[in-house]
């Protein structure tokens, strides 16, 4: 007999596939929230790739984002971000996680809004704090109190995030298990555009 457990975890993995179909799932929200960890793992159940924006920036300037923020200012950073975010969404489908303040720029938001099925990966501050106070690869987080500024990011860009597709709360538990409230989310969007 199959095991029930194997099975429950097939059917998510195979409903939230044919849910997603040829559109990318577009990960977004602020530094921490576990877009890149998360995606890949999301990416791995769909059986599609797995593209992270900021790895892809690096990859495309030879230069690391703390780099490129030095040399060329945030605006330039955000001009580059939308040109590759543009191009890794041209054909799906792929999970790609961007960037935290892909979705802010109003350009690049376009761009994911046309590229397929958005999802926001909501967290609370001592949550985004915990993660993100370990590493200093962050420029934006590089202030006196980088603490108060992650807050004053939050104000100013939940609003923006909540525009996504999706929402999916981003809480202290396992990645693996963040990927499945991912994947039911994807599942649960289908079934009510299909009911409307
Ligand atoms: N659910 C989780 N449980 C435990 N650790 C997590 C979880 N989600 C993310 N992390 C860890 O938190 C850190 C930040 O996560 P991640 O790099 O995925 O965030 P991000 O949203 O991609 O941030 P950025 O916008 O800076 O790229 C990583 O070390 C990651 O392994
Ligand atoms: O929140 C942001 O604006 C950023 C988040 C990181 O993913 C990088 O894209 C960069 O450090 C900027
Ligand atoms: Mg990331």
């Amino acid at each position: 007999m199959s095991d029930p457990l194997l099975t429950v975890a097939d059917s998510l993995k195979d409903r939230a596939r044919a849910a997603l179909g040829s559109r990318n799932l577009i990960l977004v929200g602020l530094m921490g929230a576990g877009k890149s960890a998360v995606g890949r793992i999301v990416a791995s159940q769909l059986g599609i790739p797995f593209i992270d924006s900021d790895h892809e920036i690096e990859r495309v300037s030879r230069m690391t984002i703390t780099e490129l923020f030095a040399a060329y200012g945030e605006e330039e950073f955000r001009a580059l971000e939308a040109r590759v975010v543009k191009r890794l969404l041209k054909s799906g489908p792929r999970v790609v996680s961007t960037g935290g303040g892909a979705f802010v720029n109003e350009r690049t938001r376009r761009h994911i809004r046309k590229g397929g099925l958005s999802v926001w990966l909501k967290a609370d501050l001592d949550v985004l704090w915990e993660r993100v106070n370990k590493r200093d690869t962050r420029p934006l987080l590089k202030t006196e109190n980088p603490k108060q500024t992650l807050e004053n990011l939050m104000n100013a860009r939940y609003p923006i995030y909540a525009q996504a597709d999706l929402t999916v709360l981003s809480r202290d538990v396992r990645k693996e298990i963040m990927a499945d409230e991912v994947l039911k989310a994807v599942i649960e969007a289908q079934k009510e555009s299909a009911a409307s």
